[in-house]
């Protein structure tokens, strides 16, 4: 009996080596230059043994494929395979001219278990998305955030009071906790006309709900590994989506708005409007709650939730650790820092010393160090496809089949000294409106590109440049020694320091 054990776990063993060394050849197989994958991790030990992130793993892939010196290159995490272009060209590609062969975002198999976030803008492929892309697309229009901009004007005064308390304080602060609770405010609040209050109770729902999304995910056991790599277990990503609180609050304040019939200027009555209208109105204040009006019914309670849900997760985490990279950054150079205060000051005095959706627009300095942020640290390093038709990539015969993932490496082309000389240097003069002519197309993607590309640009940028000089021409920031330098990044989903970034703050 012992010796039928030991021959059948020899067999599952030579099989299980045999099975992987087989999968682990694929891309060899079909003439993409590959790595040295080993047994069950493939490339991607590292990010299984949760020691990196998606976006480390893909920057190591770009810089040995750059190296090897080929336009593109196929990789494994375990036995999963992923395509990673490398060439700008190639880039273009996928992201823009063969847009068609890929439309997706992430696997079907490998979204949440979450019934209503499954249907946000950003999980959804094909035909959904095309269709769900076109009515969201006029609920971002610039005029739609002039709409919005007193509502995120409001929050600058709690995230000033926060800065005032912690200066007087003279503690350093986690400037990035600082800086999310007021991302989180302005979302909550344009996004579902909510008042959370995370700058005064730092344990609000949202925030905490919001954090748990974005923390890291637990990490698999070699066991789990195989079995999912075998797929003989779902390969559902685990990420903690707050499904049921939102849910319930959308279904509450939709439910209030309608039965008293309230019209506030935020995102949501936006998605109201798509639900009994089946369009957003340029007049904002047309009677949306009148369900006599013809409606084709394929936007639903449910959509409404998804895409605020959405609204909500893609706009609190990118944006506050945008300002953030930039607070680190402008700490570290206090000539930078004046002279976005300087900025400020000379824009505010043109309009009569307030801070209007005109002036935010005129702080041209302020939006080019926010653009060199996104360069050097882009929140979304590692940029998601699923090929969803055939594609062969042209000028070989070499295919790349439905359902193979693609890896986009934002932070490899932004630090690639061959497209942004001397990468590591921190100059926001590459963005003056002469030298931006000089950046190479498809070579500086924080927001993606193509037809999925960021659909919240605006409103990133509006946040980022007004929170930041809400702060900037009240207080100075200087670095504090509780920030481990050389900075060493977090795994998390959205680009992140490990042990936090530390500041003090001064009252000018
Ligand atoms: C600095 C801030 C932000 C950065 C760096 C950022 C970055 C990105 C990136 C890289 C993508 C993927 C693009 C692609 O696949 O080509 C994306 C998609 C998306 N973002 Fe943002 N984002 C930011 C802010 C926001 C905000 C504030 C919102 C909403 C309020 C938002 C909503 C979305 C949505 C809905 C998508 C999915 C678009 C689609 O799949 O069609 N983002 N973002």
């Amino acid at each position: 009996m012992l010796l039928l054990i030991i021959l059948a776990a020899t067999l599952v063993i030579i099989f299980l080596h045999l099975y992987s060394k087989w999968k682990l050849t694929y891309w060899k197989k079909r003439g993409v230059p590959q790595l040295k994958p080993i047994f069950f991790y493939g490339d991607g030990k590292d990010v299984v043994k949760g020691n990196k992130s998606l976006a480390q793993f893909t920057l190591e892939r770009y810089k040995e494929f750059r190296a090897m010196g080929v336009p593109y290159g196929g990789t494994y995490i375990t036995l999963r395979k992923v395509f990673v272009p490398i060439a700008p060209e190639f880039i273009k590609d996928i992201m823009q001219k063969n847009f068609e062969c890929f439309t997706a975002h992430f696997p079907k198999n490998e979204l949440t278990n979450n019934k209503i976030f499954n249907k946000n803008l950003f999980n959804i492929e094909g035909e959904a998305w095309r269709a769900t892309r076109k009515k969201l697309t006029p609920t971002f229009t610039s005029g739609k955030m002039k709409m919005m901009f007193e509502t995120l004007l409001e929050k600058t005064q709690g995230l000033e009071q926060l800065a005032g308390e912690i200066a007087e304080s003279g503690e350093p602060a986690d400037i990035r906790d600082v800086l999310a609770r007021f991302t989180t405010d302005v979302v909550a609040s344009c996004g579902f006309g909510l008042e959370c209050n995370s700058l005064k109770h730092p344990k609000s729902e949202f925030l905490e709900h919001g954090k748990l999304f974005f923390s890291p995910k637990s990490v698999d056991s070699i066991w789990k590994v195989i079995l999912k790599a075998l797929r003989l277990i779902s390969r559902e990503t685990n990420f903690q989506v707050p499904e049921d609180f939102f849910k319930k609050v959308v279904e509450k304040t939709v439910d209030y708005r309608e039965k008293n019939k309230i019209y506030r200027k935020d995102f949501l009555h936006l998605m109201i409007q798509l639900k009994n209208r089946g369009v957003v109105n340029h007049e904002d204040n047309i009677n949306v709650f009148d369900k006599s009006v013809k409606n084709d019914g394929t936007f639903d309670l449910d959509d409404v939730t998804a895409q605020c849900l959405i609204f909500f997760l893609a706009g609190f985490e990118t944006s506050a650790t945008t300002m953030t990279f930039a607070l680190l950054e402008l700490s570290q150079h206090p000539e930078m820092q004046a002279k976005v205060r300087q900025e400020a000051e000379e824009v505010l005095e043109r309009h009569n010393g307030k801070m209007t959706y005109e002036a935010m627009l005129e702080l041209k300095y302020t939006e080019q160090v926010i653009e060199e942020t996104l360069r050097k640290y882009p929140p979304v390093a590692s940029i998601p496809r699923v090929c969803t038709k055939k594609y062969t990539i042209p000028g070989t015969k070499t295919e790349i089949e439905p359902g193979t993932t693609v890896f986009i490496s934002a932070w490899g082309l932004h630090t690639d000294p061959d497209y942004f000389p001397n990468p590591q240097k921190f100059d926001p003069e590459r963005f003056t409106v002469e030298n931006r002519k000089n950046i190479k197309e498809f070579t500086y993607l924080p927001f993606g590109e193509g037809p999925r590309m960021c659909l919240g640009i605006r409103f990133g940028i509006m946040q980022s440049k007004v929170g930041l000089v809400s702060l900037l021409k009240n207080y100075k920031f200087i670095l504090n020694e509780k920030t481990h330098l050389p900075l060493k990044m977090a795994r998390t989903f959205i680009t992140s320091v490990d042990g936090d970034v530390w500041v003090n703050i001064e009252k000018i």
